[in-house]
């Protein structure tokens, strides 16, 4: 709809650039018949609008006599217009809107195609993410300041005006005159005039309310103030006010609005981490040992990492450090048989295979076949064979593999994903209390499968990157009640353990699993279990 609403704008503009021609002496009529060119104009054959103005003009001027030869070469078409930073983010909001596409994969493709600056893909980041994030609370305040309500705008102006309202809200950088001219400036480029008018209307009110408008939201109840303020739906809130009490709730949602940062794994089969550090330190970049993961590196400034000649030559993978911490928890020795049951894009299974120094076997399964080439890729990179890839469904591999076959399996389950809300923000809005069940639901079916392939005295891991407690614990626990030959392993690898301790994230009364937070780290919020296979 909105691609159909761009066409129609784009016929309007071209029918308005048509009957500008109008005013420089051709007919409407002319402009149609110059690329006709066969309707005859009546009496006689002349076109009204082409009659030379003076004698002896036709032809010569134009070349037509003097042969093919001398044509004068073609004017050369001129260069599309390169989109501003705005258009780029106003086109992936309405993308993300419209079409449901995932903000970071969306955005990248709008990156690369449009070229812009350093600073303007900044800029262009900040506002897809920021507008996301604050969606609720612009669209309160939009929503006092639109008198014909949200519902009667098209997708670009309603993603305009909450991007603008984000900029002239949240953002101290941008001067809000600016915001508004900019605005103002799409607006007429993309729609009729009434269009820009109600969008300068309404951001010049804004503008002109600014204090007011920034003040706290105080509402006596915390689900809506804490739903407003931080932008998240009530029911979500809700929820992580039930799980966690209302100050942890609102830290998580608060720290799901920050911006993620970067991490790389080590691969210690080609480097030491403190090498790691002086190579990312020569190229530019500043990099610090992750707190968390002992193969994990904090990394800001410098270039694209993924382009990095330390990434193409397997010497680091991007990762965030919760991450890499199910597979620390899972403490894989060599020459063992592992089993990863969702395995793409290959993150844990490449990091096992490093862990087992490439002896052993990883077998690394997903349900997408073509997920399959994304993980040989991560391994053929990192130099790894022992990583064998299969396709199909984790709730039926026992029909592949021998049930009792493998001394580690570990589930990374498909989840809500709300541990990963500040790279994916939309999944605020889209998804509902009905999928966390329904996903709750799949993973305990894939959690009974995948019990039925350790071997007795082997290990289970279940892993996700939610917060969701039926996701994690409650689901957890629901599985021990159904299995009594499993229990909670609480002999995790020291390493692990001590970053947990010392930040207050387990106590001394640990049993197996371990909550992270968004706001423990800086880290996306994961949850680890780790489950023994009793011996007999
Ligand atoms: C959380 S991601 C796994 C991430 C991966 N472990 C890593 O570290 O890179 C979950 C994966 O489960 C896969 N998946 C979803 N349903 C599945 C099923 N029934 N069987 C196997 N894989 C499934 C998805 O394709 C997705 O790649």
């Amino acid at each position: 709809m909105a691609e159909r609403r761009a066409a129609d704008a784009g016929r309007e503009l071209r029918r308005r650039r048509g009957s500008v021609s109008v005013g420089g002496g051709k007919g409407p009529s002319a402009n149609g018949q110059a690329s006709g060119a066969k309707q005859s104009a009546p009496g006689g054959g002349k076109r009204p609008g082409k009659a030379p103005t003076k004698p002896g003009q036709t032809g010569k001027r134009h070349g037509f006599r003097a042969g093919a030869a001398s044509k004068p070469a073609p004017k050369p078409k001129p260069e599309p217009r390169r989109k501003t930073a705005r258009e780029v983010a106003l086109d992936t909001l309405v993308r993300v809107m419209e079409a449901g596409a995932y903000s970071n994969l969306q955005l990248n493709r709008a990156l690369q195609d449009a070229g812009l600056s350093k600073a303007d893909a900044g800029l262009a980041t900040e506002l897809v993410y920021g507008t996301i994030q604050h969606q609720r609370l612009l669209d309160d305040r939009l929503n006092a300041l639109i008198t014909k309500g949200f519902a009667k705008l098209t997708p670009w102006v309603l993603a305009l005006l909450r991007m603008s309202a984000y900029q002239l809200l949240l953002l101290d950088r941008i001067p809000p005159h600016a915001a508004v001219n900019e605005a103002v400036v799409i607006a007429k480029r993309r729609g009729h005039s009434g269009i820009s008018g109600m969008v300068n209307g309404v951001l010049r009110n804004m503008e002109r309310s600014l204090d007011e408008l920034r003040q706290p939201i105080e509402l006596a109840d915390p689900v809506r103030r804490i739903g407003i303020a931080h932008s998240y739906p009530d029911w979500l809130v809700r929820r992580w006010i039930d799980g966690y009490g209302e100050e942890i709730a609102e830290r998580i949602c608060a720290s799901g609005n920050e911006r993620p940062h970067a991490s790389l794994r080590i691969n210690p089969l080609k480097l030491s981490r403190e090498k790691a550090l002086e190579l990312l330190a020569a190229s530019g970049f500043e990099a610090e040992p992750s707190e968390l993961a002992a193969e994990g590196v904090v990394v800001s400034g410098g270039g694209n990492l993924a382009q990095s000649d330390g990434y193409r030559d397997g010497w680091w993978t991007l990762q965030d450090e919760s991450s890499m911490l199910v597979a620390d928890a899972c403490a894989p020795e060599a020459g063992m048989n592992v089993l990863d049951c969702c395995a793409a894009p290959g993150g844990k299974a490449t990091q096992l295979a490093e862990l087992m120094e490439d002896r052993g076997q990883v077998v690394a399964n997903d349900i997408h076949p073509h997920k399959q080439q994304l993980i040989d890729e991560h391994a053929a990179r990192l130099g790894l064979s022992s990583v064998l890839t299969v396709v199909g469904d984790a709730g039926k591999l026992t029909e592949r593999f021998a049930p009792g076959s493998f001394d580690l399996v570990l589930l990374d389950a498909p989840c809500s994903g709300f541990g990963v809300i500040r790279r994916k923000p939309e999944i605020k809005w889209t998804k509902s209390e009905a999928d966390v069940a329904a996903i709750a639901s799949l993973q305990a079916e894939l959690l009974d499968e995948a019990a039925k392939l350790v071997r007795p005295g082997g290990t289970l891991v279940y892993s996700t990157c939610t917060i969701e407690q039926e996701e994690n614990e409650k689901q957890v626990l629901k599985f021990l009640s159904r299995h009594e030959s499993y229990e909670l392993d609480a002999e995790w690898p020291a390493r692990v353990l001590h970053p947990l301790r010392t930040n207050g994230i387990i106590g001394d009364e640990f049993e197996g699993m371990v909550q992270l937070l968004p706001q423990h780290f800086g880290s996306d919020g994961f949850f680890i279990a780790r489950l023994k296979r009793l011996a007999t």
